[in-house]
């Protein structure tokens, strides 16, 4: 399986901010993992059209219909129309602030899929939960209503993003990824069988220059989910080059 750099920039970034795509494409056009850039849908089809063969592209959302009156949504049809090859599924911003459940990315999944898009399913717990000890209950619910049935495990990916990290600097300790990401691959073996091998297992929350080298020697991650440091080139390049040489 190809490791995989995925840049969330979330609800950031004007025609100008473009520029950091330009200089990602131009240093990484060889890169020797995979490198994905999902700007505000906006951006998408410019983004698309600048990051040429070397970088993809993708969604942070999409609904699960094809078409309809959906004012404000965007299908994955549409996303993959502008360009994009991939698109973030339940994202703990998403089921926040819309009230997103493990059915809803489950039915987003399968849209996603329809539409030739590569789905990167999140989870993750929020600090009430690990502090109560249910951090592995909650992974293993969340994959098991999140995902459906009868996938190849090369056919999508899964970002573990613990609540508690998200843009706040604080991250687990290597100990806790490397929990979450076994248990992971354990529960998409049992579902999917070997294929789950092929599954790309992210991490993400306050991954940065400085800790990217320590989590990406962590077992089973084969990448990372950035928000804050993938909005700089210089800063997500240096996580790139952390991915290639782990
Ligand atoms: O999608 C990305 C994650 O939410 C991580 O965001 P962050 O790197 O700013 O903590």
């Amino acid at each position: 399986m190809r490791k995989l750099a995925a840049g969330n920039w979330k609800m950031n970034g004007t025609s100008a901010e473009l520029s950091e795509l330009d200089a990602l494409a131009k240093v990484h056009a060889e890169s020797s993992v995979d490198v994905l850039i999902c700007p505000p849908a906006t951006l998408l089809s410019r983004a698309a059209d600048r990051a040429g063969n070397s970088i993809f592209v993708g969604g942070q959302d999409c609904h699960a219909a094809k078409s309809g009156a959906h004012t404000g949504d965007i299908s994955a049809d549409m996303l993959k129309d502008a360009g994009a090859t991939h698109v973030i599924l339940g994202h703990s911003e998403r089921r926040t602030d819309h009230g997103e459940t493990d059915a809803t990315v489950r039915v987003k999944t399968v849209a996603a899929l329809g539409a030739g898009l590569l789905p990167l399913v999140c989870v993750g717990e929020t600090e009430s939960e690990r502090d109560a000890g249910d951090t592995l209950d909650v992974i293993r619910s969340q994959l098991a209503g999140s995902l459906p049935d009868d996938l190849n495990g090369a056919d999508f990916v899964v970002a573990y993003e613990p609540v508690w990290a998200i843009g706040t600097g604080r991250v687990p300790t290597l100990y806790q990824i490397a929990e979450v990401h076994e248990l992971m691959r354990a529960e998409l073996t049992g579902r999917f069988g070997s294929s789950a091998n092929e599954t790309p297992l992210l991490y993400g929350g306050s991954v940065k220059p400085g800790n990217a080298a320590e989590i990406f020697a962590t077992s089973n991650v084969d990448g990372a989910l950035v928000g804050g440091a993938s909005l700089k080139a210089s800063d997500f390049g240096a996580i790139i080059q952390a991915l290639e040489a782990a």
